[in-house]
């Protein structure tokens, strides 16, 4: 009724806001868990139309479906970067050499953030966002511990502006390049953590899940990682140029990614009143779109649901704004270029020494990264690279 009221001269998407703050939050979250979020969205569509409204995670939100939907949401400049307010309130590699204890001691915390950042944002004990709370305090204390001792150490010369993420930070703002504080930082760590942190792990945790099923292409991306691999000397690691030539491991990534996307979709916030297609979204509204919704549509892929990496030899065959699993516009991801890598040099050494079986064919949910039910146990065999002149 109040928003009826309040906005009684605007032409609203149709939709329902539902129960305050909770709105379609818990009926948006159990698609997802149950990965059924892709019908979720159709039977949506089919009932309001691409365009509709409805309240998830705390916010007021409009739903926008198709490649003009989403063109429209990354590249309108008064909509901005958001995150769920979840996220916001939660969070306000780079460790050089100590990276591993404490990665270690992170990781746990991390899994905890991640999945609060799509959760009702009201801190009731023991809900998700109650214990994300918990674990972004306890990180924000480590990371900040960190931060304060680079800092010592720099200003006594103990270590170098290149050593860290923190030293490289704290030495740009004594040349005045920046103004952030020590708390600043951290809180650009952890955004930096929170993205990149299941990302390219989800990644590669689903290209071996489809590889384990599709033997013609691991055999494909095998003899393109094997060509590489007989050009170079005993032990020589991988160069630049290398991994420019993994062009069809690659392509097999990034149908992973077309068909179990990484992130599940985007949000922005409307800097002021602004229309689409006829209708209007008020100012301080979310926009939501999802990146399933064009990477399924037969309009754009055919047969949608094969695993085809085949797909990606004409790439220009794929309309824009339709596959955009790293986003796009302005704000796309600034990680994708050291997801890509990293996924690639793992996917070398996985595919030459290795073959795996998935010991289980569970499904998987999104909570909100996509995840194996079971996780991903296999069994996993040596294999002998074949003997190159030098090996
Ligand atoms: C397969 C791996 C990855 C995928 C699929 C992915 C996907 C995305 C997507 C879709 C967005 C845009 C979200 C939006 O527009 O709402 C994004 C943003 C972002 N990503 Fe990634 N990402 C990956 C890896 C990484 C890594 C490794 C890092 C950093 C180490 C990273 C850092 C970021 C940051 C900081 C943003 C926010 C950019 C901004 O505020 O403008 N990402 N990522």
């Amino acid at each position: 009724l109040v928003t009826r009221c309040k906005y009684a001269s605007y032409n609203l998407p149709s939709g329902s806001l539902g129960f305050p703050l909770i709105g379609q939050t818990i009926s948006l979250l159990r698609a997802l868990r149950k990965n059924t979020d892709y019908q979720w969205y159709q039977d949506r569509i089919k009932k309001y139309g691409p365009v509709s409204k409805m309240s998830v995670f705390g916010s007021p939100t409009v739903l926008l479906t198709g490649p003009a939907a989403n063109r429209f949401a990354f590249c309108n400049p008064d909509l901005i970067f958001t995150q769920t307010k979840a996220l916001n309130a939660l969070v306000g590699v780079f460790f050089g050499e100590e990276a591993g204890p404490i990665r270690e001691a992170l990781a746990t915390d991390f899994e905890a953030l991640v999945k609060a950042t799509l959760s009702i944002p009201v801190n009731i004990p023991f809900t998700k966002f109650n214990k994300g709370l918990s674990a972004c305090w306890r990180i924000r204390k480590l990371l900040s511990r960190i931060a304060r001792e680079r800092e010592a150490a720099l200003q006594q010369g103990r270590c170098s502006s290149t050593d860290d993420f923190f030293t490289y930070m704290i030495a740009l703002r004594s040349e005045g390049t920046h103004l952030l504080t020590v708390e600043d930082i951290v809180d650009n760590a952890i955004l930096l953590l929170t993205a990149g942190y299941e990302t390219t792990s989800v990644l590669i945790i689903f290209l071996l899940r489809c590889l384990a099923n599709e033997s013609d292409i691991l055999g494909n991306i095998t003899e393109e990682q094997e060509e590489i691999a007989r050009n170079k000397g005993p032990n020589e690691p991988l160069t630049w140029d290398d991994v420019s030539r993994m062009k069809y491991t690659w392509k097999v990534a990034m149908e992973t990614l077309r068909t179990v996307p990484a992130i599940f979709g985007s949000f922005r916030t409307a800097i002021k009143d602004i229309e689409y297609q006829g209708y209007h979204i008020p100012k301080g509204w979310q926009i939501f779109t999802d990146q399933i919704v064009t990477h399924l549509d037969t309009n754009f892929f055919d047969e949608p649901r094969k695993f085809d990496p085949a797909r990606f030899h004409n790439q220009s065959s794929i309309p824009p704004y339709c596959f955009l699993p790293f986003g796009g516009g302005p704000r796309m991801c600034p990680g994708n270029e050291f997801a890509k890598t990293g996924t690639l040099v793992a996917m070398h050494y996985l595919v030459r020494q290795f073959r795996w079986k998935l010991c289980c064919k569970e499904g998987y949910r999104k909570d909100p990264t996509p995840m194996p039910l079971l996780g991903l146990p296999i069994d996993l065999e040596t294999r002998s690279p074949p003997g190159y002149a030098h090996s």
